[in-house]
């Protein structure tokens, strides 16, 4: 058998009994970036025709690993094989020339392009690009057909949910003769009910005997769809375990050495005086759905929660609050302040300084500056406070490196050194810094959207204690979050969001999945109940 669907690259024999041989196989592969052994000498082995996981802390070399998979990284050391076969990647393009594709945490489309142009994208050859175009789009509605894709290939990407951009991803892997295919915390960006298409996919891919390696968080995720699962810890692989064989807790404890529990937990005190306040608020949002008349209380010592499918208003409603996007009707008071209202608003240095603090949903785009060390982005936005600056022009560097150190302490930020740019540090690091940032100056509100998205689980358990303890001391937080677990785990009362309105708020102990999701749909509350 020979890969058919390569359109042009060297095509690669494959082993005639997919399932029973190795597809790729790491031997004692090691990554070094300066101080920190990313990788010490891991060693992996993928079955052909399976589904494989890696779970690890933040931190653990996971991304690492696979990007030596992926000839992205060489490694310093160990040697790597293709279906029996040694190789030694020099870019990506040698690792898609043996079938290997990978698609990355953040998407590598080109945005104003649309799917078939993206897919196409420097691999045209010497032909002429309608004729190009014309046989790529009859092998794509090929692929389409074979694996149960559905993905609109004349529409921009930039105007794309999430999940069909990812999903053309993997059209494009697939397009470029990928039978091994690496997912980089596929999940983490996707709403539920994507991560459930995400996976009817995976098993379409399986059982068509094609491999897949994916890292994510969700132990509940290698349990549903894996056969084998490899867990790191500080770039050792410290368990290879076949999925029936294990539970999620043991794999939690795999992880973190120790068994992870919660230490802190809500306080009976329900609500204070009113902190936040939206009345009757709506807003425009180019194409998206903006807010239609939005209105509830937040009080001091409470935890709101916010839940819906993404795409919804959460975000909107998250801008308007910090002072990011205007509003056309109705207004926001903060600790009985008006700070937004069609007549124009308060902007975002102002809030900070009466006391909200912020943690944006998307770190990469507004939460950090990535060119700078960590150090520099625990003061970003605060940089004219006295405790950082004399006179709000003179840093106070002595201060400042004695506060990230701090910070760093309690985040159990890894590695332990806020000289370093914050682009060297691994996505779940970078939002711990984000959030010990945010929450280091006991703010009265804390706006936070996906707290956890892309964290560990031990790091999971530390933010949700924080988010608890900051409520136990009298304060609000509001919280947005795609993750209805999470939301249940942390919130005193959730409203549900769909087609930028409200359609209900229920105290925490009357919010039961199926009924979130209802709402969710746009049933009202009183249906979904
Ligand atoms: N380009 C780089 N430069 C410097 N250090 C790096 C670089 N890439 C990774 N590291 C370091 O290597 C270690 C492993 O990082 P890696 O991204 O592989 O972890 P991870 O397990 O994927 O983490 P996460 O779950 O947070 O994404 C981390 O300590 C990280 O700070």
């Amino acid at each position: 058998m020979h890969r058919s669907d390569s359109p042009g690259g060297t095509a690669v024999p494959v082993a005639p009994d997919a399932t029973s041989d190795v597809a790729i196989e790491a031997k004692s592969l090691s990554k070094r970036f300066g101080d920190v052994q990313a990788n010490d000498a891991v060693s992996l082995s993928v079955q052909g025709g399976t589904v494989h996981g890696i779970v690890g802390e933040n931190g653990a070399g996971k991304s690492t690993l696979l990007k030596m998979l992926f000839g992205f990284y060489r490694p310093d050391g160990g040697t790597l094989s293709v279906r029996g076969r040694p190789v030694t990647f020099h870019s990506p393009a040698d690792a898609m020339a043996v079938g290997v594709g990978m698609v990355h945490q953040h998407f590598m489309l080109v945005e104003p392009f649309t799917v078939l142009e993206n897919i196409i994208l420097g691999v045209e050859g010497g032909r002429r690009l309608d004729r190009a175009m014309a046989a790529a789009r009859e092998n794509l509605h090929a692929l389409e057909q074979r694996f149960g894709f559905d993905i609109p290939l004349d529409v921009p990407v930039a105007g794309l949910p999430v999940g069909v951009r990812q999903r053309a991803e993997i059209l494009k892997a697939l397009y470029r003769g990928a039978d091994i295919l690496i997912l980089d915390e596929p999940t983490a960006v996707l709403t539920p009910q994507e991560s459930d298409q995400l996976f009817a996919l995976i098993r379409e891919l399986k059982g068509q005997g094609k491999t897949v390696l994916f890292v994510t968080h969700k132990l509940d995720e290698i349990m549903a769809v894996t056969d084998r699962v490899t867990v790191m810890r500080a770039g050792r692989v410290v368990a290879d375990l076949e999925t029936v064989a294990t539970s999620a807790d043991a794999l939690a404890e795999a992880m973190v050495g120790t068994r992870v529990t919660r230490a802190v937990v809500a306080d009976e005190t329900h609500g204070g005086a009113v902190r936040l306040s939206l009345e009757n608020v709506s807003c425009a949002s180019g194409s998206a759905r903006g807010l239609h008349d939005v209105s509830f209380d937040l009080h001091d010592h409470e935890v709101l929660g916010i839940a819906g499918v993404a795409g919804n208003g959460q975000t909107e409603l998250l801008e308007v609050i910090t002072g990011l996007r205007a509003v056309d009707q109705g207004r926001v008071l903060f600790s009985d302040v008006e700070i937004a209202g069609p007549s124009g608003g308060t902007d975002p240095v102002a809030l900070r300084r009466m006391g909200m603090a912020h943690v944006p949903e998307d770190r990469l785009k507004t939460g950090v500056v990535e060119s700078m060390t960590a150090r520099e982005n625990i003061i970003l936005g605060y940089q004219r406070e006295e405790d950082v600056s004399a006179g709000g022009t003179l840093l106070k560097r002595g201060d400042i490196a004695a506060m990230a150190d701090r910070m760093f302490a309690a985040q159990d930020v890894r590695p332990r050194n806020p000289g370093l740019p914050i682009g060297a540090f691994s996505g779940g690091n970078q939002q711990k810094i984000v959030i010990a940032r945010e929450l280091a100056r006991q703010p009265a509100l804390l706006v936070i959207g996906q707290p956890t998205r892309g964290v560990d689980i031990g790091a999971v358990t530390r933010i949700h204690d924080q988010i608890i303890a900051l409520r136990n001391a009298g304060r609000a937080v509001l919280v947005v979050s795609a993750d209805l677990d999470e939301l249940i785990a942390i919130s005193d009362r959730i409203a549900v969001m769909a087609e930028g309105r409200i359609t209900g708020i229920l105290p925490v102990n009357r919010a039961e999945e199926k009924t979130l999701g209802l709402m969710m749909a746009g049933r009202s509350m009183e249906t979904a109940l």
